[in-house]
């Protein structure tokens, strides 16, 4: 990230960033054949973002869509200061909420309650604060007795209820998602997206990855294309919708609708 720009609560600033990742490190193998390995050996690095340029002001809904390996979860790690730039910059203004790896900083031996109590510390909040909103939190989460008990006993859906209730009350100026939606019983979906909303009417910004494309065109008023790293779309979400449908050979609901509906 770099420093000395001051932007409002909500803003993002992408400013020509690149990234690659070298594949090579996750080749298996023995200690004889890392240590023959000649240094030109493997394929090239991948580049995941390439000089991607994006100013998104506060409360602007922005979904990001693409072919797999096109480069979306790299830009939200970014952003969420996961994944560090080769080169440009990253700038968001006020409290980011990420959800992306939910319940990933969890104390597995604390309990629900506890995890709560030590996410909202994390983020900033005061005691008082978490305080006043632990009683929603838990019924959020709809994990009732389970909250007193150590977080390594919770199935992988369970984690994920409790991470998300967390992030949703955590008043964001920024939310980052990412596909997290599809966790969770369709219930638990529409409570999350409902929240989501919620929070978007009260002015946060959003960047949504998704490859549900209906989930996109309702929730997001702008659409980014990404391939092979680059942006090849930038605009109004209808077009943006467009764009990508023809890039993927799928047919749009424009097309559906003019050869007498599915
Ligand atoms: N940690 C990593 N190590 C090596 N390569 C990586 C890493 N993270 C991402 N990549 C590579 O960077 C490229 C972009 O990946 P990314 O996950 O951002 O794409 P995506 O658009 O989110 O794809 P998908 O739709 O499949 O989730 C891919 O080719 C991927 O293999």
């Amino acid at each position: 990230m770099s420093a000395a720009k001051t932007l409002q609560p909500g803003e993002i600033v992408l400013d020509h960033a690149s990234r690659a990742f070298s594949i090579r490190a996750d080749r298996g193998g023995t200690l004889k054949e890392l240590l023959l390995r000649r240094r030109s050996d493997g394929p090239a690095p991948i580049q995941a973002l390439a000089d991607v340029t994006l100013h998104i002001p506060p409360g602007q809904t922005v979904g990001i869509v693409g072919r797999n390996g096109a480069g979306k979860s790299s830009t939200l790690k970014v952003l969420a200061g996961i994944v560090p730039l080769d080169s440009g910059s990253v700038d968001i203004g006020g409290r980011i909420v990420s959800l992306l790896e939910l319940g990933a900083g969890f104390g597995r031996d604390f309990s629900g309650r506890e995890n709560i109590l030590l996410g909202g510390a994390l983020h900033g909040l005061s005691k008082a604060q978490i305080e006043e909103k632990l009683d929603d939190i838990i019924a959020f989460s709809e994990l009732g007795d389970f909250i007193d008990v150590p977080v390594k006993t919770y199935s992988s859906g369970m984690y994920v209820r409790l991470g998300f209730a967390i992030a949703a009350h955590l008043d964001a100026d920024v939310l980052l998602i990412d596909e997290v939606l599809a966790v969770g019983d369709e219930a638990f979906q529409r409570k999350c997206e409902a929240r989501i909303a919620g929070q978007v009417e009260k002015g946060a910004t959003l960047v949504l990855v998704s490859h549900d494309a209906a989930l996109i065109e309702r929730t997001c008023e702008r659409v980014v294309v990404l391939d092979g790293g680059h942006v090849v779309f930038d605009g109004p979400s209808a077009e943006g919708m467009e764009y990508y449908h023809r890039q993927m050979n799928t047919p749009t609901p424009a097309s559906i609708a003019e050869a007498g509906g599915p």
